[in-house]
């Protein structure tokens, strides 16, 4: 057995947390060797929900749960953690667009950056799910400055997953048939869901979809799905939020699929003209414990429009918290 490691994951007794901490207990984001132990954090009023939580997993004799910490102190939750998952955060209702929340979560994520900063692992690989992700992602990172920034990400993979289903439900053929989509910018109704480069067993995707399902209704059906599953549930994605979460994270760690893309909301640097520094979702591969940008992906005028337009979302984000960014 390997020793344990640390994941500290906050918002630990919200709706995605308690789809996810029993999934990462159970070994499917760090492998079925890896021991882990779980520091959850909390408001101070939901650490009775939170010992809920932590009871349950108790009671699932978990063989790969080491060790639980309950706590409301971030500095508590995210001492020498080896990763972590910034779920906590208030969620979007009904009518809401992600910016509404921009000012109600941005305090959260520079508290919290700064408590990773002060406490965690300097090798801490940093995943933000609470929204606007993307832009909470940079809080955090630009408040723990002695850790490296390409070390926090935003998630862009359920986006991710759903295109993929889209097109393979539109085709007629499975999940395990689409490879290469990417899903550039921020995590809103602006991300640009991209097919030029997919392939649907092994046929260009372009040449099987024509252009005016792609832009009239898979485009907007991925960048509104959120807000789909809202109206329906009357409350936003968890279980399938967890899953992508999971699906970030591990092959973070232990290596993305051979041959195929993923979607990741990271550091730019500069690749396709995306301004440095943003978090913005780019085509990655993952390696080991390492993910980088895929180079050379050919653009068309429509490609980089899009893509522009949510980097100046994303730019507009920016400049509103510039208050919380050092
Ligand atoms: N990136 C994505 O694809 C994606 C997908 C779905 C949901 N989300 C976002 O994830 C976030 C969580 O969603 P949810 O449905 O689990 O919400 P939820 O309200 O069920 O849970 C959030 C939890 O966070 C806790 N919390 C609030 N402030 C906190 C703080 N400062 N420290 C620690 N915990 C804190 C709350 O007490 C609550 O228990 C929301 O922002 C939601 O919009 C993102
Ligand atoms: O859209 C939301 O507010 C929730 C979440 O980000 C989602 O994409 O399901």
């Amino acid at each position: 057995m390997k020793s344990p490691v640390r994941v500290a994951i906050t918002g630990a007794a919200g709706q995605i947390s308690y789809s996810l901490l029993f999934r990462i207990a159970a070994g499917e984001m760090l492998g079925p060797d890896q021991p882990v132990i779980l520091q959850m954090l909390e408001i101070t009023p939901a650490l009775g929900a939170l010992k809920g939580v932590a009871m349950e997993l108790d009671d699932c004799a978990f063989p790969l749960l080491a060790g639980m910490v309950c706590t409301d102190d971030a500095n508590v939750a995210f001492k020498d953690a080896d990763y972590a998952l910034l779920v906590g955060a208030r969620p979007r209702g009904p009518g809401m667009e992600r910016k509404d929340l921009l000012e109600a979560n941005a305090a959260i994520f520079s508290a919290q950056g700064k408590a990773i900063n002060d406490n965690a692992s300097k090798d801490i690989k940093v995943l933000v799910v609470g929204n606007p992700a993307n832009t909470n992602a940079l809080i955090a990172q630009r408040n723990a400055p002695d850790i490296d920034p390409r070390q926090f990400t935003a998630m862009t993979r359920l986006d991710h997953n759903r295109a993929m289903t889209q097109l393979a439900q539109k085709t007629d053929k499975t999940i395990n048939d689409v490879k290469n989509l990417v899903i550039w910018g921020n995590h809103s109704s602006t991300q640009y869901p991209d097919i030029h480069h997919t392939t649907v067993d092994g046929t260009d995707a372009m040449s099987l979809i024509d252009q005016a399902w792609y832009e009239n209704d898979f485009i907007p059906t991925v960048q509104q799905r959120g807000a789909a599953i809202i109206d329906a549930r009357g409350a936003s994605s968890a279980a399938s939020a967890a899953n992508a979460a999971i699906f970030h994270m591990r092959d973070w760690a232990l290596g993305s699929a051979e041959g195929d893309w993923v979607s990741m909301g990271v550091y730019s640097d500069g690749s396709y003209g995306i301004e440095k520094g943003l978090i913005y979702s780019f085509p990655c591969v993952c390696k080991d414990g390492d993910w980088s940008i895929v180079q050379g992906v050919e653009l068309n005028e429509f490609s980089t429009g899009k893509m522009k337009a949510t980097e100046e979302e994303l730019q507009q984000e920016r400049d509103a918290v510039s208050h919380l960014l050092p």
